[in-house]
């Protein structure tokens, strides 16, 4: 469960990104996140990592707030959120099974451990052939499933997905979100902010629009609203 109570951020140039938003998400949801470029989604994500702090208002994750997290506490909390970009921003010198054990070698998983989940995770997404090749040898769809399995190796109980069909032409875009479907099937929470209008119509899932910093609607089985 997420909880954002009355947050707020003004950035130190006084640019208020956020102001006085207040949304809770469970367990198990598919939000997307929407809104106009500069409306504060990626502000709403930073906040949601811990990356920045809010000016004002209370996070909460799993009944936890995140405000009171010790310093050496944040890579724990941020080891329960795989994230998604659109740029990949996968490791070029190692192969795709080294980039997924490579996640699982930094929060120091032992190495049966990884042996057995790296190919686990390969096979999710498809690429079990494709273990020992270098990124620049994959497509951009192949790429980005590399990075969601990355992102699921170490059993987030939250994905964000920021534009993560953003570099990818629509049949590929719809192979990543049958993925990213399947994976909020068995139970992970779902963010993702995005602009592909076709994807939120087609997808009915819950819909969460900002503009300006504010929340300006919030529906179940929502479309994308905007013209772009
Ligand atoms: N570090 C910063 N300092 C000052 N202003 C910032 C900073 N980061 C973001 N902003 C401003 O805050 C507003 C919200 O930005 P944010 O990146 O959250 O928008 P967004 O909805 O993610 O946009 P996009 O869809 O283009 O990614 C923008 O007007 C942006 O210029």
């Amino acid at each position: 469960m997420i909880e954002f109570k009355n947050i707020s951020k003004v950035y130190k140039n006084n640019h208020i990104a956020l102001s006085n938003i207040s949304l809770s998400i469970n367990k198990g949801e598919f939000v997307f996140l929407v809104g106009p470029s500069g409306a504060g989604k990626s502000t709403f994500i930073k906040l949601l990592l811990k990356e920045i702090e809010p000016t004002s208002g209370d996070i909460t994750v799993n009944g936890v707030n995140i405000k009171k997290l010790k310093r050496k506490e944040v890579p724990y909390y941020r080891r329960n959120i795989g994230i998604v970009f659109q740029d990949f921003r996968l490791l070029q010198e190692m192969t795709v099974f080294e980039n997924v054990a490579f996640a699982m070698q930094v929060v120091e998983a032992g190495h049966k451990d990884i042996k057995r989940k790296v190919p686990q995770m390969l096979s999710l997404v498809g690429l079990s052939s494709k273990a020992n090749m270098y990124p620049h040898q994959l497509s951009g769809g192949e790429q980005q499933r590399v990075v969601l399995a990355r992102a699921l190796s170490n059993n987030p109980g939250i994905l964000i997905c920021d534009e993560p069909t953003g570099n990818l032409d629509p049949e590929t875009a719809w192979g990543i979100m049958d993925l990213l479907n399947d994976i909020n099937k068995s139970g992970t929470t779902i963010l993702m902010a995005t602009h592909a209008k076709d994807i939120v119509d087609r997808m009915k899932k819950r819909v969460v629009a900002i503009e300006k910093g504010v929340i300006v609607r919030d529906q179940q089985r929502g479309v994308y609203g905007y013209e772009d």
